[in-house]
């Protein structure tokens, strides 16, 4: 794969007289692939859209490798953009068969050279046997690798994937999502895919860009994004988060948990980020927390816990329950160099 990387650069869009980009900036580096997260309608297909050349930008310049695509002067159209896209209903064409699904986009290269460039993106997602059926008797989870066979069939520098495993349901998606994963790292291709769940965003991104209302709060490796959240908001969107209040003096802050250590030294009423996981429970019946609720998942737990001031907090612990409801506990935090936000009155 002859692959590159990609690069935003204050990009703004508005429908009508809603802008919906406020001037984003990113940059994929090559072979890469990078999650775009975040809720619904914060602009996260209008930015995919606008680097496969499907929607105009107002301004600012998108590149990929050393070609500009778009610059508010000069747009090179879809076509010639070496850009592959799947779309979120993937968009087969049920009169078709496989392989002229896979070919579509190929129609101009002589028919020897199609055949032979359709048959290998097939052999990549693992379908050669396929060609010949109809898309509509294949499972969810084939017709998805179909649409990925023909967004490579042209060879493309970047592949844009659209919410790819929305489609499928919960059973099969998790399962599809790791076929699809392997592929992609086998292809080594630079990737750029819109999701608004941060499971698939953490388990697929090398990076992870967090989308807010139209522009990009956070880009980071995904341990990254969890650990230290760039506000609040990333912090509750990537994951359980508990806000302790506190009073913070440098390095440490002083919460209902006890002393904290932090990341970075900050003065002042603070909220630190504790993750559920970062709290371990213990029976103790002259405690001054008290378990609320018991949720058991196989793998781990999940309990409620009421502190003395009256907060809740989640404590996510491994294995069975430690604690049942009604039971005082003690909690201790385990985690190293937390995170604190200044508190604004
Ligand atoms: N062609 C269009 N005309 C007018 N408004 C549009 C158009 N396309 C998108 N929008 C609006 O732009 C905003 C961003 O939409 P976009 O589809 O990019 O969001 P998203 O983050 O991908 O959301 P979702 O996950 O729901 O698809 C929304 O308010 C949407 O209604």
């Amino acid at each position: 794969m002859n692959t590159a990387g990609v690069h935003v650069v204050g990009v703004t869009k508005s429908f009508g007289e809603v802008e919906v980009l406020h001037g984003v900036s990113l940059s994929i580096s090559a072979g890469r692939m990078l999650a775009l997260l975040g809720p619904s309608g914060c602009g996260k297909t209008t930015l995919l859209r606008i680097i496969a050349g499907l929607e105009q930008p107002d301004a600012g310049t998108v590149l990929v490798g050393e070609h500009v695509l778009s610059d508010g002067r000069n747009v090179v159209p879809p076509e010639r953009r070496h850009v592959g896209m799947v779309f979120q209903d993937w968009a087969l064409f049920p009169h078709l068969s496989v392989a002229a699904n896979v070919g579509y986009g190929l129609r101009k290269l002589p028919a020897a050279e199609t055949r032979e460039r359709v048959a290998d993106a097939l052999a990549m997602v693992g379908l050669g046997h396929l060609g010949d059926r109809s898309p509509e008797t294949l499972s969810g989870g084939q017709q998805q690798r179909i649409a990925l066979a023909r967004a490579i069939a042209p060879r493309p520098s970047v592949l844009l994937l659209d919410e790819p495993f929305s489609n499928l349901d919960a059973a099969l998606r998790g399962q599809v999502r790791t076929e699809v994963h392997q592929l992609l790292a086998e292809l080594g291709i630079t990737t750029l895919f819109v999701t608004h769940d941060q499971e698939e965003a953490f388990v697929l991104g090398d990076d992870v860009a967090v989308v807010r209302e139209g522009r990009i709060v956070q880009q980071a490796a995904p341990t990254a994004v969890y650990a230290r959240p760039a506000d609040r908001w990333v912090a509750e969107f990537v994951g359980d988060a508990n806000l302790m209040p506190g009073h913070a003096d440098g390095r440490l802050a002083t919460t209902v948990l006890g002393p904290v250590t932090l990341e970075e030294s900050i003065a002042g009423p603070v909220d630190v980020l504790v993750r559920p996981e970062s709290l371990a429970i213990a029976l103790d019946p002259s405690g001054d927390a008290q378990v609320e609720l018991v949720e058991f998942y196989g793998h781990d737990t999940v309990s409620l816990v009421r502190l003395a001031g009256d907060e809740i907090i989640r404590v996510r612990t491994p294995g069975a329950p430690v604690a049942r409801r009604d039971d005082r506990v003690r909690l201790t935090y385990s985690g190293a160099g937390a995170v604190a936000y200044p508190r604004t009155p």
